[in-house]
């Protein structure tokens, strides 16, 4: 298989602090690879190094095939980058600062590209409009299009969809679902947000403190946590004895008129756990499914919510967006 980035036994000292301890993965060509985990867990700091913009305290870090210490400047020209960093001018129209980064980055025929995906992303008429005036998706569909100007393999979003509400997020998921898909770019994205990682993500690295703890697709890191719930309400006098001898039952509590029956897999199990129980006796039946809100949990012990919310960026974006 033919991998974009390479990463391996990664470690970042700030001082005597350890912001990355010994990270490892490898992020295939062409697909959608999500760094998850809370404030302060590393995130920026592995986009950091990988952008080459810091240099690792020790291990190894290829993009592109490129060493990001010895060759940055190679690996600079095959990467976008999309973060709250990364500033449009607000003044001048989106043809006008498509051309200052394809002059930044020297291509040649910066024109036909710009033109190819300003159409592409439906901005081709309001082209002349001072990016001031636009709206925060059109933003965001901007900063995409200006990061793929010099057609790079990788691109790397840093919580790309913080602070934007439900429809400019799911809009900008499937943007990003389309550069990977259809324009065949590596995505290499960090996010707060467990329903980002598992709706976008081929793969989700879960990182805290500087560790990855856990790596896989969203349904594998799903499936390690352990099977689906099965929760019945029931009527006084259900004997949950009945539901022991399930086939992949796992185990079963009732409390309060709830059986909660942990199974391995609930779409196998349904069906012989109701021929197993008096019916009447059920009053209504649910399934739950883990999420990676229950890995994380799983795995550290924590929740990984919203609350935990980087503000500092967020209103960095707000004021960005309201700029003009
Ligand atoms: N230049 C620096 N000097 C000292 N410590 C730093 C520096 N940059 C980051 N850190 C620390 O390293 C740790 C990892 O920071 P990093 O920004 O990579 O986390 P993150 O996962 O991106 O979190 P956030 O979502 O808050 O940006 C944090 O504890 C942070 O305080």
């Amino acid at each position: 298989m033919e991998y974009s980035i390479e990463v391996e036994d990664l470690v970042k000292k700030y001082g005597d602090f350890v912001a990355l301890d010994s990270i490892s993965f490898k992020v295939p060509k062409g697909r959608i690879f999500g760094l998850l985990g809370p404030n302060g867990a590393g995130k920026t700091t592995t986009i950091k190094i990988l952008t080459g913009l810091i240099p690792p305290t020790s291990g190894k870090a290829l993009v592109s095939g490129l060493d990001v210490v010895r060759q940055p400047q190679e690996v600079k020209s095959r990467i976008g980058w999309i973060s709250s960093d990364v500033i449009l001018d607000d003044d001048l129209n989106a043809w006008e600062n498509l051309e200052i980064q394809g002059k930044l980055q020297g291509v040649r025929d910066w024109k036909e590209r710009a033109a190819e995906l300003l159409k592409y992303f439906d901005l081709f008429q309001y082209a002349k409009r001072p990016v001031g005036k636009y709206s925060t998706g059109m933003r965001k569909k901007l900063e995409i299009a200006s990061a793929l100007l010099h057609s790079p393999e990788v691109i790397f979003m840093d919580e790309p969809t913080i602070g934007l509400d439900v429809n400019t997020r799911s809009m900008l998921w499937s943007l990003i679902r389309t550069v990977s898909g259809e324009m065949g770019v590596t995505v290499f994205l960090t996010t707060h947000y467990m329903e980002e990682a598992d709706s976008l993500c081929s793969t989700v690295a879960i990182i805290t403190q500087g560790r990855i703890v856990a790596m896989g697709t969203p349904e594998e890191l799903k499936s390690r946590v352990g099977g689906d719930v099965v929760e019945l309400e029931v009527e006084e006098g259900f004997d949950p004895n009945v539901l022991k001898n399930v086939p992949g039952m796992v185990s079963v509590n009732m409390n309060d008129g709830k059986v909660r029956v942990k199974v391995n897999s609930a779409d196998r199990t349904v069906v012989d756990l109701l021929k197993s129980v008096n019916f009447s006796k059920v009053k209504s039946l649910k399934i739950e499914k883990p999420t990676l809100d229950t890995v994380f949990m799983e795995l550290t012990g924590k929740k990984l919510d919203d609350s935990e919310v980087d503000y500092r960026k967020f209103y960095m974006t707000i004021r960005r967006a309201r700029r003009g």
